[in-house]
């Protein structure tokens, strides 16, 4: 389980003056700057959970992972993961997590994967047994057996993704820490390394941590997502809930055979106020953008249907990505759409 409570963490730089005279004025004086990077968070993740931490561009979500790694010790509150303290027990936090950074890889550069993979079994000191028997698992999910004679510097992105992956869970860590681990990666490789990630979950109960920009990898992935905002949780739940009270925006457009369908007055004929219908002609097209708590996708239809001919329809729901999207823009008040 990890456990965070009241965590606070903040950093003291250096007052930096510009240019040239500013640098020898830098060195004189001892101003001091400091950067609320996290600030109170307290959060329970329990074993087994997949759970997305998502935030703009520094809001805080590095320096939290960093802090349940042990890399960085909090300035205020308790830390604790699988009940070791990680400032304190560096070592022991080690053997029990694994991490995986999308955008840099952990293994030898220079080195044949599969000695990459020896070095790692006598550094966690792992059984052969245990060895032979995850190589073999990683080979059936990851498909590493295809390129575990190659150098690290020959694979390609999707490959190292997957060699990295491989890497990081060989220690069976009770947490996996994954860092956008579908950054740069194709479509197909994107599904295979969720879907690796997804069984791996599954088959040794490893608690997720993800952080990504990517929601399709959210979607896929976590029940649960913690988004944090200038280093302050925002939101902590389920993602079917946030996207039952944010996702309330819907779009359908109609293609009409008779024009008069284009003249209507819906808001009136359907008794519905402007702030949950909007209603936009095109040619023959009418677009509905409504608020689905206040009508459905159905009701629309129908009543277009019993007045005349329907061509052809679209109905575009609101994305989990233009609602985190709208989240970090503006914060979580109100109904973010619509
Ligand atoms: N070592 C440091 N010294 C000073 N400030 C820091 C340090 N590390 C991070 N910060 C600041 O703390 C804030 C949070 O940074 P952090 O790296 O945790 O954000 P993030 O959510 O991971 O962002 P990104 O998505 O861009 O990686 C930022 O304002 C950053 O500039």
């Amino acid at each position: 389980m990890i456990f965070l409570d009241n965590v606070t963490k903040q950093f003291v730089t250096s007052k930096k003056y510009p240019g040239f005279i500013g640098a020898i004025k830098g060195l004189f004086t001892r101003e001091k700057v400091i950067k609320l990077a996290v600030n109170n968070i307290s959060m329970k993740i329990n074993d087994g959970e997949v759970v997305g931490y998502i935030g703009g561009n520094g809001a805080g979500k590095s320096t939290t992972i960093k802090m349940m790694t042990g890399i960085l010790t909090p300035t205020s509150g308790t830390c604790m993961v699988n009940g070791i303290n990680p400032a304190e027990n560096r070592i022991e936090n080690a053997r029990n997590i694994g991490v995986v950074f999308g955008q840099r890889t952990q293994l030898w550069w220079d080195l044949p994967l599969s000695e990459s993979f020896s070095i790692l079994k006598e550094i966690y000191h792992i059984s052969s047994v245990d060895y032979e028997s995850r190589m073999e698992y990683f080979n059936e999910v990851l498909g590493i057996n295809e390129f575990i004679n190659s150098s690290v510097r020959t694979l390609s992105l999707g490959q190292r993704m997957r060699a990295d992956l491989a890497a990081a869970l060989l220690h069976n860590p009770k947490v996996l820490y994954l860092d956008e681990p579908t950054i740069g990666l194709d479509v197909v490789v994107k599904e295979n390394i969720r879907r690796a990630i997804k069984e791996i979950n599954k088959k040794y109960n490893t608690t997720i941590i993800l952080t990504t920009h990517d929601m399709e990898d959210i979607e896929e992935l976590c029940n649960r997502i913690i988004i944090i905002d200038k280093g302050t949780v925002i939101y902590d739940g389920m993602l079917a809930d946030l996207m039952k009270t944010y996702g309330t925006k819907c779009i359908i457009e109609i293609e009409v055979k008779e024009v008069e369908l284009l003249q209507l007055n819906y808001n009136e004929l359907l008794n519905i106020s402007k702030e949950n219908l909007s209603v936009k002609i095109n040619k023959n097209n009418i677009c509905f953008t409504f608020n689905k708590n206040a009508i459905s996708v159905i009701d629309i239809i129908s009543y277009v249907m019993k007045r005349g001919t329907i061509k052809d329809f679209k109905v575009k729901e609101t994305e989990l990505s233009e609602i985190v999207k709208e989240i970090y823009k503006k914060g979580m008040v109100g109904e973010v759409l619509c």
